[in-house]
């Protein structure tokens, strides 16, 4: 693979009003909302990539607050990278907001899957349990629980390779803890972070954090899928699901195999529900992995000598107009295929859409708003926006967070000139002292004793 082109010296002033996200990234517009903030896409003006942004639209309310908030990207950076878990790039903290930076994908499954107009296939449904195990394998075997899976949370690459994201409510089981009801960790639940209902096991409400209620959650994510069914918040239907009695109306459509891998999921005792590795080994979920593992494999070959092949179009391209236009046009101008530095460095330019912030305890950047079809992919870059006068409304998908409100921005303006960085950047001035988030986090954690 190429090694990335050496990043330009110095993107990032904090000697000037515009936060680093302005200064260093072009917002596209908005992918998606959640309890925590809103998610854009961008284009980082460091590396040229695409990227998704997740920023937190309330400031902090206190040192708990940002130590919950801390916590996720310190978690998220903690999982070390793998083919069906969102990529982490980096995360930091800046006036109040925290923002993470991770890999672009297309869509979030319970979108996909909802702008399908008929019922997937049942192999449709294998290849998302064949993902997501995967997903489930490596989170377990290193001591974490997701505790938030859910359609919402899922996320699709081009090839429709599942990403598992969302890593507001992992956890991380130390010790003899694994697969016991937490001490630290089932006091801090106990505040309001929970789950979303209608995928959450039965056990949470008691308050046993272990692996088997993420097999619970992609249980009711794998029927809800295969049988586009609405899963129930509350009430009868949610207790009989819990109960391990699956709705024969619609589960009698699906094979044997996959309706007994199901009700082996959705085992109302965690200690007789089937773990990750015991479904691994079912012979005919590995039959399925196989065949996902090579249909993944020849679309992602084919998506990658197709991109190939249209680089070197657009250099063969180039190629031919360098060489003809001298003859053609005496005094061409060169077209930057960047914008021009000057345009997001000039301080003036910057407070100018789309570029432009302001900085107050809720707002949201929402205004920069574009929307994005989902065959474009994750490389589809629009021109750059407008500030639309109605932006473009994106459903929430969030998981219920008691203390959310849904308060409007103020006209108060709040500079702090405080960025907190989790892992130093490379091009930043050598005035700038990046901090590691594991020390931030010990940090907050030791203001919030005090
Ligand atoms: N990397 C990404 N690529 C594409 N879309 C994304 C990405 N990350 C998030 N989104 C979109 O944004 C939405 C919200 O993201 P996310 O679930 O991470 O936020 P949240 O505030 O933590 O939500 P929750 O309320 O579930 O805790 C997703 O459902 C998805 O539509
Ligand atoms: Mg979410
Ligand atoms: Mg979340």
């Amino acid at each position: 693979m190429l090694l990335p082109p050496p990043p330009p010296p110095s993107l990032y002033d904090p000697c000037k009003s515009q936060s680093f996200f302005s200064q260093c990234f072009i917002n596209l517009g908005l992918l998606g909302r959640g309890s925590f903030g809103e998610v854009y896409k961008v284009l980082s003006l460091q590396d040229g990539q695409h990227y998704a942004i997740k920023r937190s639209v309330q400031r902090f309310r206190g040192d708990r607050d940002r130590q919950r908030s801390v916590r996720e990207a310190r978690n998220h950076e903690r999982l070390c990278p793998h083919p069906h878990i969102l990529g982490f790039k980096a995360a930091w903290e800046e006036r109040g907001h925290l923002y993470i930076q991770t890999e672009l994908c297309c869509t979030s499954l319970l979108i996909h899957t909802e702008a399908q107009p008929h019922n997937p296939a049942e192999s449709v449904a294998w290849a998302y349990l064949s993902d997501l195990l995967s997903a489930l394998q490596h989170l377990h075997s290193r001591g974490f629980v997701h505790l938030d899976l859910k359609p919402a949370n899922v996320f699709l690459t081009r090839s429709g390779r599942l990403k598992l994201g969302d890593f507001g409510l992992l956890l991380e089981l130390t010790g003899d803890r694994r697969g016991q009801p937490g001490g630290k960790e089932r006091e801090d639940r106990e505040e309001g972070q929970e789950g979303d209902p209608r995928y959450m096991a039965p056990e949470l409400l008691r308050g046993e954090y272990t692996p088997a209620a993420d097999v619970f959650s992609l249980g009711v994510s794998i029927l809800e899928l295969a049988c586009n069914m609405e899963v129930p918040k509350g009430g009868d239907g949610w207790q009989q699901l819990r109960q391990g009695s699956l709705p024969s109306e619609f589960v009698n459509g699906l094979s044997g195999d996959l309706q007994s891998v199901l009700r082996m999921m959705l085992s109302p005792d965690p200690s007789k529900r089937a773990t990750v590795p015991q479904l691994l080994a079912l012979p005919v979920v590995r039959r399925q992995r196989w065949r996902r593992q090579v249909s993944l494999l020849l679309t992602e070959s084919l998506l990658f000598l197709f991109s190939l092949c249209q680089t070197v179009l657009s250099t063969a391209r180039g190629l031919l107009a360098s060489v003809r236009l001298p003859f053609l046009t005496a005094r061409a101008p060169s077209v930057p295929c960047t914008p021009p530095r000057d345009s997001w460095e000039k301080d003036g330019d910057c407070s100018t859409p789309p570029f432009s912030f302001s900085y107050n305890d809720t707002e949201s950047l929402v205004e920069d708003v574009v929307f994005f079809p989902e065959e474009m992919g994750p490389d589809y870059s629009p021109t750059l926006p407008h500030r639309s006068k109605s932006p473009i409304f994106v459903s929430g998908t969030s998981t219920p967070h008691p203390k959310t409100q849904n308060q409007q921005p103020t006209a108060t303006q709040t500079h702090s000139p405080v960025l907190n960085w989790i892992r130093p950047e490379p091009c930043l001035r050598p005035t700038f002292e990046p901090k590691n988030l594991l020390g931030l986090f010990d940090e907050t954690a030791l203001e919030g004793q005090s």
